[in-house]
């Protein structure tokens, strides 16, 4: 079976590449001459499993995404109490490149508008490090992140550095106020070099599930981030990652989010998944306009907004799989689903959400789907005879898990299978008169009922194990 997932995101892209609103930035010649019809989606999951749809191999800078990871650098490097010293964490309300300080305090408002990135960055390493310090350091913790080395693009420095008089500007504010201590035009420079440094939506995705996962990195299992510095960057996200539309971001998708002026925005959901989004089209508050469409469309489809209570989760959710021989298949005369001679019993547990349907989808797609030859274990029972899901230990269904796992079992059965599920509880709520196409599951109690109907289709199952 294949992963209804892609087929979801490019679908996203789709319904969002008629919106021609916005324009490429134009105060950065590189960004301005930048293919406006590329577009990209990709999401992460907290394990390390990973979606994308569109170009999604197409690099460009991360600009203001940077300051998320420049923050948490600099709360390592000069203590979180220092940091809140120098960079407040309130939202502005203000354009990105606003020359603006608060008033009792002379402190940037927050780090994510230019004045708070630019003391952040000041920050990294130590006060008095230089511009290379701080750009190799800032740039081997985003490639620990990304999990790939990363690079700065020379061109967009350069570009953006001809015309950086604002951000010039407001570095000079900085240092005139007492804030920034080093020479305002070496921290305006490392701050353009970081904003310069090259990703793709991948790595984007792949970054934000470092934050998702609490600083711990998917895949490598490093803790590249202290979990209390994850906390004040996800925060300071929800508030001011969108600059001036920030309020309107958090009611209308809900998560944590920074984007940037190349087109990029990355969200985290914390414990759930990292996501990003590319469309180089932005709008006046610098937000990339088919960007925005594409992550308020995924947080409603995927029930992705943070302060959605409907479903509180009571346990974790598991997948096991088991494999049992169907018994005398040539006695019982197997007929007509291109059967082999093996039940497979998918268990899921606990309050189920997004997550938890995706880890049974990939588990589906990966031991139901065509054997891929790099990877030896992959499709191991394609030929399964018939399928049975066991809920007897699930809690809830929240509507995005219901629907993946309604389409999960639309596939299998459109590739002929034999599917029995037990869900006592009535959690899948498998309606006959709405469901796609005329095949349907058999719907039971208990196994006993399941290895009734299975046996009843010739493919018959014996099993020691007294639980399925
Ligand atoms: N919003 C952004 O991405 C701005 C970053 C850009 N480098 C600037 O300082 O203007």
């Amino acid at each position: 079976m294949k992963s209804p997932i892609p087929d979801y995101l490019a679908h996203v892209l789709e319904k969002a590449r008629p919106n021609e609103g916005g324009a490429a930035a134009d105060y950065i010649e590189t960004l301005a001459k930048a293919d406006t019809s590329k577009m990209a989606v990709a999401l992460a999951m907290v394990d390390g499993n990973f979606y994308s749809a569109g170009d999604d191999n197409i690099e460009f800078s991360i600009q203001s995404i940077s300051k998320s990871f420049v923050y948490a650098i600099a709360i390592e490097d000069a203590g979180l109490e220092q940091v809140l010293k120098k960079i407040g964490v309130e939202p502005s309300g203000d354009r990105f490149n606003q020359l603006s300080l608060e008033r009792s305090t002379n402190r940037p408002m927050n780090p994510m508008i230019n004045a708070g990135a630019i003391t952040a960055h000041s920050l990294v390493v130590s006060p008095t490090a230089n511009l290379q310090e701080r750009t190799d350091r800032i740039l081997k913790v985003l490639s620990k992140l990304a999990g790939r080395e990363l690079h700065v693009d020379e061109e967009v420095y350069k570009a953006e550095l001809k015309d950086a008089d604002r951000n010039m500007a407001i570095g000079y504010m900085l240092k005139a106020t007492g804030i920034i201590t080093c020479d305002p035009r070496e921290a305006v420079k490392g701050y353009i070099r970081q904003c310069a440094i090259n990703v793709n939506v991948k790595d984007l995705a792949m970054m934000s599930a470092v934050l998702s996962n609490g600083g711990v990195h998917p895949v490598t299992g490093e803790q590249i981030i202290p979990h209390t510095s994850v906390r004040q960057v996800l925060s300071v996200m929800t508030t001011c990652g969108m600059y001036d539309a920030a309020g309107d971001w958090v009611s209308n998708v809900g998560f944590p989010a920074k984007s940037g002026v190349a087109g990029a925005i990355m969200g985290s959901l914390p414990g759930q998944v990292g996501l990003a989004t590319f469309s180089p089209k932005i709008d006046e508050r610098g937000n990339s306009v088919r960007g925005v469409a594409m992550c308020e469309q995924l947080s409603r489809d995927m029930g992705l907004h943070m302060m959605d209570v409907s479903h509180v989760a009571r346990s974790t959710v598991q997948t096991t799989v088991s494999t049992l021989v169907a018994s005398d298949d040539e006695k019982h005369g197997l007929h007509n689903h291109n059967c082999g001679r093996k039940v497979v019993i998918f268990k899921l547990r606990g309050a189920v959400r997004f997550p938890g349907a995706e880890r049974l989808t990939r588990a589906l797609a990966y031991e139901l789907g065509n054997p891929d030859p790099s990877d030896p274990g992959s499709g191991s029972h394609a030929d399964a005879c018939a399928i049975v899901f066991s809920f007897r230990e699930v809690f809830s269904l929240n509507f995005i898990a219901r629907r993946l796992i309604h389409e999960n079992i639309t596939r299998l059965l459109s590739e002929r299978r034999v599917l029995a599920i037990i869900d006592p509880t009535g959690v899948l709520e498998w309606d006959r008169a709405k469901a796609k196409g005329d095949r349907h599951p058999k719907v039971v109690n208990d196994d006993t009922e399941a290895r009734d109907y299975i046996g009843g289709t010739g493919c018959q199952a014996v099993s020691e194990d007294p639980e399925w």
